[in-house]
């Protein structure tokens, strides 16, 4: 094969038209040649220049230098530090074309990764108001210039953005960010410095719960201490209404990950509460929650809508968090399964049931892919089984392990298109088929889509 020569070089301005908008938000252009351009925030229809920034064998990554015609979809981005924020990606592109473009996202992965053709992709469920809508903000603390900067990362770097306001945080948790943020600068408690691993304060987690008013507020630290403990505490109970829980979480670990193993309660009570419908849960600072609250209650109505239930099934809520899809369901099924890996909220899972009164249902702590082929094994059977996996989706032993239970239906909860095209295109190939899928925005101005769908099964495998 002779080696293909990239037709640009790094530092070249070119001119190019956007053709289509990547997974991740950005302006997709195609040289002369041939030849992929991405480009950060060009959009669709608009001829720009360019300075390609970095060339690879198929592909090279560039900066808008100038819009030569813009796009009609184009809006200036409310929020002043988009461009630099990693938060939003598509704020500049207006709310009915970020939808388009969602479940043109979707139809491509159906085609490209799941070969499947003749998907019928809905248009995606959006938001009246797509702003103000996330219940959960975790802010990162870091040193510059031998200061204190606390903000969110820009796009793919540890680089910290401040930030005086989030537009897509409820405000509740917007004010508590910024309270919390100006606190620990005025006590001068130490951030962290990733660089050293030297300092204390790592992030602020903030969740609110917007049926209850509650707020949790979670301070990570590298190690125990907490100098001025005593003071940032009494003005935390002092200034923020509506505060709940004061953890503090102790990471000492040299990664990424957020949060460390150990809770500390520094005040009030371990976990906030938020409803789904008109199911309670309890939220500690591990478990996971949709981040959406408003759009979350219109996706487990398609999840219902889908399981067509009629209160004789055993459902499975695999990769369940807090059991939120299964205690949902529960009372239009016989029996709910549920099955989660993070044990704290497996816990959480159980208390609300019980909080809620629901008797019927159980959760199961492990790895899905591994629970599922043994109760496959031990003669357990569900009629309805939800799946929720995480971005990597589901392993192909979770999938026969399905199969083999041979179900009526699987309804699908995914966070990424890629890996739900992959997992239908081997559920086809296993004697289900998909009706259609459901986007649901959960996540306006940024290049994230949620979707449901079901699987029916089509031959009876006795
Ligand atoms: C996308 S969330 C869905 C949670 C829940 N269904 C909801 O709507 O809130 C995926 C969940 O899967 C859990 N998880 C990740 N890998 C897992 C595995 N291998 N087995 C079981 N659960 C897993 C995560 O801890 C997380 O709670």
């Amino acid at each position: 094969m002779p080696k293909l020569i990239p037709p640009v070089k790094s530092g070249e301005s070119i001119e190019l038209m956007i053709t289509g908008l990547s997974h991740t938000g950005d302006g997709v252009g195609k040289t002369e040649e041939g030849f992929t351009v991405f480009i950060p925030l060009a959009l669709p229809g608009e001829r720009v220049r360019v300075k390609i920034a970095q060339v690879k064998k198929t592909y090279a990554h560039a900066r808008l230098e100038e819009i030569i015609a813009s796009s009609d979809e184009r809006v200036d981005a409310p929020c002043p530090v988009f461009e630099t924020c990693g938060g939003c990606q598509i704020q500049h592109l207006t709310y009915a074309a970020q939808l388009t473009m969602k479940q043109q996202q979707v139809i491509d992965a159906f085609r490209r990764i799941g070969g499947l053709e003749h998907t019928k992709v809905l248009p995606p469920i959006g938001m009246d108001n797509p702003w103000n809508y996330r219940n959960k903000a975790q802010v990162p603390f870091g040193q510059r210039n031998g200061k204190t900067v606390a903000g969110f990362y820009a796009a793919g770097s540890h680089q910290i953005v401040e930030f005086s306001h989030c537009m897509i945080q409820q405000p509740e948790n917007d004010r508590t960010i910024q309270w919390v943020k100006n606190r620990v600068k005025e006590l001068q408690i130490p951030s962290y410095n990733e660089k050293n691993h030297r300092g204390i304060l790592r992030h602020v987690m903030v969740r609110t719960g917007i049926h209850t008013n509650d707020v949790m507020v979670v301070l990570v630290t590298n190690g125990e201490h907490l100098p001025r403990k005593k003071e940032l505490l009494s003005s935390l109970i002092e200034k923020i209404p509506g505060l709940t829980s004061v953890v503090q979480n102790i990471n000492k670990r040299r990664s990424n990950v957020v949060l460390g193993n150990e809770n500390r309660l520094l005040w009030g009570d371990p976990v906030i509460h938020d409803y789904i419908g008109d199911v309670r849960f309890a939220i500690s600072p591990h478990s996971f929650f949709q981040v959406n609250p408003l759009q979350t209650e219109r996706l487990y109505r398609e999840v219902k809508n889908f399981a067509s239930l009629s209160g004789k099934e055993t459902v499975l809520d695999v990769y369940c968090g807090t059991g939120t899809i299964g205690l949902y369901l529960a009372k239009d099924a016989k029996r709910v399964l549920g099955i989660e890996s993070i044990a704290q909220a497996v816990d959480n899972a159980r208390e609300n049931a019980m909080a809620n009164d629901i008797h019927h249902a159980s959760f199961t702590c492990g790895k899905a892919e591994e629970v599922l082929p043994r109760w496959e094994q031990e003669g357990i059977r569900a009629q309805v089984i939800v799946v929720d996996p995480p971005r990597k989706g589901c392993e192909e032993r979770l999938l026969d392990a399905c199969v083999e239970m041979n179900p009526e239906r699987i309804v699908y909860v995914s966070c990424n298109p890629a890996t739900l095209a992959r997992d239908a295109s081997r559920l086809e190939e296993r004697g289900f088929q998909m009706r259609g899928v459901q986007p649901v925005d959960m996540f306006p101005h940024t290049n994230h889509i949620e979707c449901v769908t079901v699987f029916d099964r089509m031959e009876d495998k006795g």
